[in-house]
């Protein structure tokens, strides 16, 4: 199945870096921006000033406001809209789309009334038959970066490997390389809750905290991770992978993380409403905190950094009592439940 057309919806930092990527490597790619603004800056000036500053897009990538001209004659879809907006956004281009495209989710998140995953929403979204036509993107990715050319690797999981390995071939280059797999919810819940595990890394180094303290965080946030995906139906094996080790260190330690960021000012002492107010983009972290704690307890998981974040960001619990109630938590086993 040739592959030469691709739709990227949203243009946030992460559906730009994506569609750059694919135009430089030949494919015919239009872009979908939701803000007017977005469209008229790289229109006029091949740059998203708002979402990706400074990063040139190359003059074959077309953009646009309207959804249908971005999705219409495809051979796939890659959806990078924010996980909150992401049912709105599926329910206006449903009616929209020809029959079986795929579409690809790089959305990193949980809708939080409903605890679903993104290729969930998309189940309960599009057309019925579509279901073997979702796919999902994740990994360790900074847009900045992969906008750089940097050398990244990625992980790509869809229910038919046929299609998965067709999009992997149509998308890597010597600066992209990507994996197939078919666990899907694994996959999407690595990406997920890595972002809630780097609020609480950011919230650790904004404490000024060592270095043991962070490995601590992160090796013990990846075993909350395993729980819990274990518990959902995905393969353990997929949380030691690029979405779920790989973007946890990532997540956890690199400055350019937005989620580490607002962990950082929230360890800090400052407010969580100052911080999100004063962004533009999206730390998916704040949302997936609530969900993944609505997860744990459907599920019957305990998940002890999940719920500290949750208390920090939310009920008002200094950053230092959380990390101290986490330390003086009851002896455990390592491999035990919590
Ligand atoms: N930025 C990255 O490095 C990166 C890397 C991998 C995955 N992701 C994931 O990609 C997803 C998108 O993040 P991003 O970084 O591209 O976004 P962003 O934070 O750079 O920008 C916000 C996005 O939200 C969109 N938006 C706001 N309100 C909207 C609405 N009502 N309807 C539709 N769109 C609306 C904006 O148009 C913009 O595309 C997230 O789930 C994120 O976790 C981001
Ligand atoms: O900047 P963050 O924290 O949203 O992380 C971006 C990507 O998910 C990293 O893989």
């Amino acid at each position: 199945m040739p592959i030469t057309r691709i739709g990227v919806i949203g243009a946030g930092a992460w559906g730009t870096a994506l569609a750059k990527h694919l135009a430089e490597k030949g494919l015919l790619v239009r872009l979908w921006a939701y803000e007017r603004e977005v469209v008229e800056s790289i229109r006029a000036s091949r740059e998203n000033r708002l979402f990706l500053p400074g990063v040139m897009l190359p003059r074959s990538l077309a953009v646009t406001n309207i959804l249908g001209e971005a999705v219409q004659d495809c051979d796939g879809l890659l959806f990078a809209v924010p996980s909150h907006v992401a049912r709105p956004v599926l329910r206006e281009m449903a009616p929209l789309l020809s029959s079986g495209i795929p579409v690809i989710s790089a959305t990193k998140g949980v809708e939080e009334d409903s605890l679903q995953l993104i290729s969930q929403i998309m189940d309960d979204v599009l057309p019925r038959h579509m279901r073997d036509r979702i796919l999902v993107l994740s990994g360790p990715s900074f847009a900045a970066e992969v906008s750089q050319g940097q050398p990244t690797a990625l992980c790509l999981a869809g229910r038919d490997g046929e299609l998965a390995a067709a999009f992997q071939a149509a998308c890597m280059t010597s600066a992209l390389r990507i994996y197939a797999d078919s666990d899907l919810i694994g996959v999407q819940l690595g990406g997920a809750l890595k972002n809630v595990m780097a609020l609480a890394a950011g919230v650790v180094d904004g404490l000024g905290l060592g270095h043991n303290t962070r490995a601590a965080l992160i090796t013990r946030g990846l075993a909350e991770m395993v729980r819990l995906g274990t518990a959902m139906g995905a393969d353990p094996r997929t949380f030691y992978g690029l979405s779920g080790v790989g973007d946890l260190v990532l997540t956890c330690t690199g400055t350019l993380s937005r989620n580490h960021t607002v962990g950082v000012r929230l360890g800090r002492g400052e407010k969580l409403e100052t911080v999100l107010s004063g962004m533009q983009a999206v730390a998916e972290g704040v949302r997936t905190a609530r969900a993944a704690l609505g997860l744990a307890r459907r599920s019957g998981v305990e998940m002890p950094i999940v719920q500290e974040i949750n208390a920090v960001l939310f009920d008002g619990k200094s950053c230092r009592r959380a990390v101290t109630d986490l330390m003086e938590r009851g002896a455990k086993p390592e491999k035990g439940i919590a």
